[in-house]
């Protein structure tokens, strides 16, 4: 039995649709990333999923009940963790009277070790916190009572790099165990760290569900660099370069001559986005003297839009593949230079 299954999900909210037809499967023991931008609609789906808003149209199952039944949600309920993206503590309680209530309600089976980990400040009112610390004291409250499947909505909004690792770790030794996460994020980098599958909304509309190597070979990276001295365009012509931009530092704008007709086929600073292969990359740069090289994640809004085009999702497998130009174009010579 899948941990979540969407079948159809609908939610017209009259001026807007924030889920069309969404349908996808999250199997038990797996972390499964909800991806989308801003506005996708990823939280419309959860507040489906823990019953807050009724669907127009579609089913949604967790832990095989239905949602939309009150005692089957209770039922489910009882097994599962939610993490809100701003969870509402009572502000005037301290963060251990707000465990306090949690244990009463839905029992505490291991809080002692979910605070040597996240480690809130327990006795100071939730008024006093940090945004950092909501999020901590949401983690205990979201684990501790052991539930089977987790919902978490943006989980690290608010957490330090050290608070992030850890949280990942976290998670990953969840999933060991046979714990179910399902999350949303707007960030790549997270996702990449975390998740076995992905799926992805836009405009309401799901675009794709895959592993994340998958998206994250699609994906790319943005490539910045700068040379001591002019490298020549065709270094990096070169399959994977796409949306180049390059250009001539002060220095080699100061050359005349000869010397600056030979640096108009070159570059000392330039930045793209490259699919290919970093080895190759790497080995093409090497007789270059480089003075700086970045090699980072694309940010997920590129990722959308070089992907998934302009236009809103689609379900059809064609909206997994580059857009026709972009494939046509994609490691030429001629893309390469023309764009520079
Ligand atoms: N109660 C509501 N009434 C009307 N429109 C709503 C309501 N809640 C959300 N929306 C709209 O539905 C769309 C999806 O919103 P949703 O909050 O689900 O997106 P999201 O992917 O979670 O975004 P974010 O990453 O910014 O939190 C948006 O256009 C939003 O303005």
């Amino acid at each position: 039995m899948a941990a979540i299954e969407l079948e159809g999900l609908t939610k017209d909210y009259g001026e807007v649709l924030a889920n069309d037809d969404v349908t996808f499967e999250v199997e038990a023991g797996e972390i499964f990333g909800y991806l989308g931008p801003n506005g996708a609609g990823k939280t419309t789906t959860i507040r489906t999923l823990l019953g807050f808003i009724s669907p127009t149209a579609g089913t949604a199952r967790l832990l095989g009940r239905d949602v939309t039944d009150e005692s089957e949600l209770l039922e489910a309920k009882r097994n599962l963790g939610y993490l809100p993206d701003n969870p509402a503590f009572d502000e005037s309680a301290t963060g251990r009277e707000i465990l306090d209530l949690h244990a009463s309600i839905k029992g505490d089976e291991r809080s002692d070790e979910l605070l040597e980990l996240f480690d809130p400040p327990l006795d100071r009112e939730v008024r006093e916190y940090s945004h950092g610390n909501v999020r901590k004291l949401g983690l205990v409250t979201t684990f501790m009572h052991d539930p089977d499947l987790v919902v978490l909505d943006e989980p690290t909004g608010g957490l330090d790099p050290l608070m992030q690792q850890r949280f990942a770790e976290f998670l990953r030794a969840e999933r060991d165990r046979g714990v179910t996460v399902f999350f949303s994020s707007h960030v790549l980098s997270e996702v990449r760290r975390l998740c076995d599958r992905v799926a992805i909304i836009r405009n309401g509309r799901l675009v794709a569900v895959e592993p994340v190597d998958a998206l994250l070979d699609r994906s790319g990276k943005v490539v910045r660099l700068r040379a001591a001295d002019p490298i020549p365009m065709a270094a990096v012509d070169l399959a994977g370069v796409h949306d180049l931009e390059g250009g001539r530092s002060e220095d080699a704008d100061s050359a005349t001559g000869d010397e600056s007709e030979a640096a108009a086929d070159a570059f000392t600073e330039c930045t793209f986005t490259f699919t290919g292969d970093v080895n190759a990359l790497l080995e093409r740069l090497h007789e270059y003297r480089l003075l700086d090289l970045s090699i980072e994640e694309a940010p997920l809004e590129d990722v959308f839009m070089r992907f998934y085009g302009d236009g809103g999702g689609t379900e059809s497998a064609s909206a997994l593949e580059p857009r026709a130009g972009e494939r046509e174009n994609a490691g030429t010579a001629t893309e390469v230079t023309d764009d520079a």
